[in-house]
């Protein structure tokens, strides 16, 4: 590795240590106490390495400053608390990482490397301003999240977050809006799901009196309150089709008709829309292509909780200390064994089921140490095919594929299936619906596609 890396920070100790652990790795090290003494190394700087609490400065206003004046260079913050707020407001201003102390040599040594691998013109910077620690996380995959989530807040594009349901994608919005210049702006959210057409035009574009039985007032909607802020909209996959190209006519004009006025009006808003389904699969054709490309100008996917598990002590601490200052209780915390059996459980409906399994075993055991979580197990494995089943599978598959007619055995499996799940629910196809994760649209339009490919044959 090659290279001159600029340390600012006022703590001799750190930077005689970081000194140490670059030179020891053919690195050169430079350093600055002051802002003022960094600036006449900056030139000279192929990374930097900024503390972000100099002393009566700040670390994140130096950058700040920096990317205002086109100064590209890379730079990695070292922060004694890596709060998500930090992360956001760092890689809003372009840092490519935030370290917290004390320091890793092995994360930093690695952050050098990516620092130095950065051409300038990929850099952005970062600066961090306030503290707010409402969304926690401090996984390897919940650092990508939160730099995503500092892109999004740094320009005004429009983002899609996805991710299964309670993984946070509502308080990632709010995140967004909070360190956006929308800030000043509302934050206001629509939830889309089993809303028909006319219902979501009034909510979201308003309505004259008299425009439906009932509307016995003018009303402003959603997008109207949301002006100069952010509008949210989750459950966008369950918005109807016919109502997908009204929203993307305001999409690319920003101006949009309320119910039953034949004015124009225009509204600046940003939008934020969630899912929780996969919007572009194969199977699903209900989302139109060209929302979904508006929608997902910066896409942000948010991974379950199962697969972050170095989340959990944080959260679950987080969780005991809100449930002691709501319900007034002393908890100090959880059991190794609760901690291990929150390890091995699956987590389906991800942190708000974390949550809620906190607080009901808060308000249970009132104080002293939580011993146990009562976990409610889903039966997502007992429904899995065993070994056996699925040997018998794959035979199938395998013979279709020889037969050249996979297509056709996909057809007809997927048939076989909607028939039986329908059975299986009386006919109810919301029920269905739900049970293959799908809207009532999506299965309205399979359930045509397999009746005209039946009748074809
Ligand atoms: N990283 C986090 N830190 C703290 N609380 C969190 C975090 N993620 C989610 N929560 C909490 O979990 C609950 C669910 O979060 P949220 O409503 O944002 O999820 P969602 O993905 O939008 O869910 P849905 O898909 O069901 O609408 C909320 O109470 C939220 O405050």
């Amino acid at each position: 590795m090659q290279g001159r890396i600029l340390v600012i920070d006022d703590h001799r100790e750190v930077v005689y240590a970081v000194r140490r652990l670059l030179e020891s790795r053919g690195l050169e090290v430079l350093s600055a106490a002051t802002t003022q003494q960094a600036q006449a190394l900056l030139d000279q700087a192929d990374a930097l390495i900024i503390d972000i609490r100099l002393e009566q400065e700040s670390g994140l206003e130096l950058l700040r400053q920096l990317r205002s004046e086109a100064y590209e260079t890379p730079a990695i913050i070292l922060s004694a608390h890596t709060f998500p707020d930090n992360v956001v407001e760092a890689s809003k201003h372009g840092a490519q990482q935030v370290l917290a102390k004390p320091i890793d040599a092995e994360a930093l040594i690695n952050a050098v490397h990516e620092a130095l691998a950065q051409t300038p013109q990929d850099t952005d910077g970062l600066a961090i301003d306030h503290f707010g620690n409402d969304i926690l996380g401090s996984s390897a995959a919940m650092m990508e999240v939160f730099k995503l989530l500092g892109v999004a807040a740094s320009n005004d594009l429009n983002v899609l977050i996805t991710g299964e349901t309670g993984v946070g994608k509502e308080i990632s919005a709010e995140l967004i809006h909070r360190h956006s210049a929308r800030v000043q702006g509302p934050f206001v959210a629509l939830n889309c799901t089993a809303m028909p057409e006319n219902l979501l035009e009034a909510e979201l574009f308003g309505h004259t009196a008299g425009a439906f039985t009932g509307a016995t007032k003018a009303s402003t909607g959603k997008i109207e309150s949301a002006a100069g802020g952010t509008l949210f909209l989750d459950e966008i996959g369950d918005m109807p089709q016919a109502f997908q190209a009204k929203l993307l006519r305001f999409l690319e004009d920003k101006s949009f008709y309320r119910l039953g006025d034949s004015t124009p009006r225009q509204a600046d808003v940003r939008i934020i829309a969630a899912t929780n389904r996969e919007l572009m699969s194969n199977w699903d054709n209900s989302f139109r292509s060209d929302l979904y490309f508006r929608l997902a100008q910066i896409p942000v996917e948010i991974p379950p909780l199962r697969d972050r598990q170095d989340d959990l002590p944080a959260l679950i601490d987080f969780f005991v200390q809100s449930a002691n200052q709501e319900m007034g209780l002393e908890l100090q915390g959880v059991s190794d064994s609760a901690l291990a059996q929150a390890g091995a459980h699956n987590w389906p409906g991800n942190v708000r089921e974390l949550k809620n399994t906190v607080f009901r075993a808060a308000a249970k055991k009132q104080r002293g140490i939580i011993e146990r979580f009562e976990l409610i197990e889903s039966n997502t494995d007992a429904s899995a095919p065993d070994a056996e089943q699925r040997q018998t599978i794959d035979q199938q598959i395998d013979q279709a594929l020889q037969a050249g007619d996979l297509g056709q055995f996909l057809h007809d499996v997927e048939q076989r299936a909607l028939h039986r799940a329908l059975h299986f629910h009386s006919g109810n196809k919301s029920r269905v619906a739900e049970a293959l994760g799908v809207s009532r649209n999506t299965l309205r339009a399979r359930l045509q596609q397999t009746l005209e490919r039946s009748e074809a044959e």
